[in-house]
Order: structure tokens, then sequence, then C-alpha cells
């Protein structure tokens, strides 16, 4: 994929400049050691090759970078977080895109689970399937109080499965039994409900999300690192290797799920009524 970085906005100092690609903004505040991370491809973010690619990139960047410690993640697109993975990088392509496609979704995960980063989810819209997954993988998630934002893991609803990574993720966050219900009924869970279950830490104001996610930021900015990353990677890392361990069969199985008649009818139906729902 064709990365363009966006240029540097004007401005006096570090935390004035914006950096990042085309898809992904990244607005730095030196000062404080905080990124915001904008997801920017309209209209509902959802998660293409592109958009992956550039995300991975700007996330690199940020680790490598030790001036920043902690970054929240949030939508530039309007009424959604993150429409989850691009149903059309999954619809008519051929087995090598697959591959390509569902590398790039395990690659994203594993350095975000596992990010030496604070990593906080301030999520301003719809936050279906992989849009849940990724903010899942942050430290703390912070949704904004609109019925229209629904959240969870609904593949079931498309006639797909959850792969074992997401699910485990989702068990590690609400728990076994809740997470059973969830993924066999595709359930998405409105922002009270999302709460009661442990899907997401706060509820807030539409208004107020991303000022939530600077305070709550700070809060665990003031844990030394060393111990908050070694505690975060004692208690996800196992997880972690189960993914590690057979990467390969589990692009070898996406690529074989993916590419049968019956999942590429059932998405491509699925898209359909997505667009059939305008008119
Ligand atoms: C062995 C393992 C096998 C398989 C595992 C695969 C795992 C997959 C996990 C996933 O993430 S699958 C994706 C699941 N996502 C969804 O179910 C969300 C679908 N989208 C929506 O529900 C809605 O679009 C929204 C609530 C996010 C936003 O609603 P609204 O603002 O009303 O927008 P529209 O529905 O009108 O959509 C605008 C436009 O965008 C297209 N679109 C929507 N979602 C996707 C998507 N995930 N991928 C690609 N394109 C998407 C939609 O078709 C519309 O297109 P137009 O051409 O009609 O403008």
């Amino acid at each position: 994929a064709t990365i363009r970085r966006t240029e540097p906005t004007a401005g006096s100092g570090d935390s004035a400049r914006r950096f990042g690609t085309q898809r992904v903004l990244v607005e730095p505040d030196a000062a404080s050691g905080v990124a915001v991370m904008k997801f920017k491809n309209p209209p509902v973010n959802s998660l293409s090759l592109e958009l992956l690619t550039e995300f991975i990139i700007s996330l690199e960047k940020l680790e490598n970078d030790k001036t920043f410690r902690g970054v929240i993640l949030t939508s530039d697109c309007p009424r959604v977080f993150s429409a989850g993975l691009d149903l059309t990088e999954m619809c008519g392509k051929n087995p090598a895109h697959y591959a390509e496609y569902w590398k790039a979704v395990q690659e994203l995960w594993l350095r975000l689970y596992l990010s030496n980063l604070v990593l906080i989810a301030a999520i301003n819209g719809a936050c279906p399937a992989g849009g849940c997954l990724i903010s899942l993988t942050c430290d703390y998630r912070i949704l904004a109080d609109n019925p229209k934002y629904l959240i969870g893991l609904n593949e079931t609803l498309l006639g797909i499965v959850a792969p074992f990574w997401f699910k485990d993720t989702l068990v590690n966050t609400i728990g076994h039994r809740a997470s059973e219900q969830a993924l066999q009924l595709g359930l998405l869970f409105l922002p009270a409900e999302a709460l009661q279950v442990g899907l997401v830490d706060q509820v807030v104001p539409e208004d107020q999300v991303l000022s939530t996610a600077l305070s709550v930021m700070a809060r665990w900015m003031a844990i030394p690192d060393h111990a908050r990353q070694l505690t975060k990677n004692m208690m996800r890392k196992t997880t972690v290797d189960r993914l590690v361990k057979q990467r390969d069969a589990d692009i070898q199985n996406f690529v074989s799920f993916i590419s049968r008649d019956s999942i590429q009818k059932s998405l491509q139906m699925y898209l359909e009524k997505l667009k059939q729902k305008k008119g």
C-alpha cells in the first residue's frame, strides 16, 4: 500500500505539530508525552489494508520515540469509531490477498495488545467487530453515551466466526460466560449495557470523551513505566503467545474459511444489506 504522510501543521512547538499519514492523524503533545491518534478512513473507518498498514507505521513511530508514553485512539469520522474489518478486502479477492490482509490484521493486534504505551480508546462512534477488537486491546475504554454507538463482536450475524484470539481478547475483558453469550448471539451492546458487562470502563457524554481520556491517561502515566509494562506483559503474554505459535496456521485457516462459496455469499449479502439500508 502507498503511504502518504500528512504535512505538519504550522505551529510554534512540538505540541502543535501533527504528523501521521493520510488515514491516521497523529496529534502529539510532547510536553505531556501523550499523542492522540485519529482514524480517518471515511465514511466508516473500515480497516482496509491501507488503514491497517498506516496504523502499524504510526504506532511503531510512537513506540520508538521515547517522548511518548501514552496514546489515545479515536475517530476523525463522525458517528463511527470503526466499522471493523473492511468487508471488501474479504470478498471477491484471491487467496494471496486474503493471506496478506489477515497477516496485517494479526500484526496490528499483536502490536497493540502488548504495546509498551498506555493505550486508551476514546470511542466516539459505532464500534462493531474489528472496531471493538481494537478497543479491547487498549488498557482503558471510554464510550460516548449515544444509543446509536453500539459495540461488540457481532461476527456471527455476518455468518462468520470470531477467530480464537478475538475470543481470547474478549474473555480476558468480560469473562467466559458473558463472552460465550456475546459471541454466539453476535451481541452489539448499548453504552449502558457495555458498561454493565465490563466491555467499556466508562460511559460519558459525547463532548467529554476526549477530555475524560486525557484525565484517565494522567492517572495511568503516574505509574512507573517499567512496573506497569511488566505487569501488562504478565497479564497478556500467554494470550499473545497462542497466536504467535500458530500464526501461519491461523492465516491458512482464515484463507480457506473466507474462500468458501457459502461464506463469500454471506458476506456479499451482508454488504448488499448495508447498501440497501440507505435506499
Ligand atoms: C476464521 C476467521 C474468519 C473470519 C473472521 C473475520 C472477522 C471479521 C471481523 C470484522 O470486523 S467483519 C466487519 C463487521 N462489521 C460490521 O458488521 C459493521 C457493518 N457496518 C455497519 O454496521 C454500519 O456501516 C455502521 C454502524 C458502522 C455505520 O452506519 P452508517 O453511518 O449508517 O453507515 P452505512 O451503513 O450507510 O455505511 C456507509 C458505507 O460504508 C460501507 N461499509 C460499512 N461497513 C463496512 C465494512 N465493515 N467494510 C466495508 N464497507 C463497509 C457501507 O456498505 C456503505 O457503503 P456505500 O457504498 O453504500 O456508501
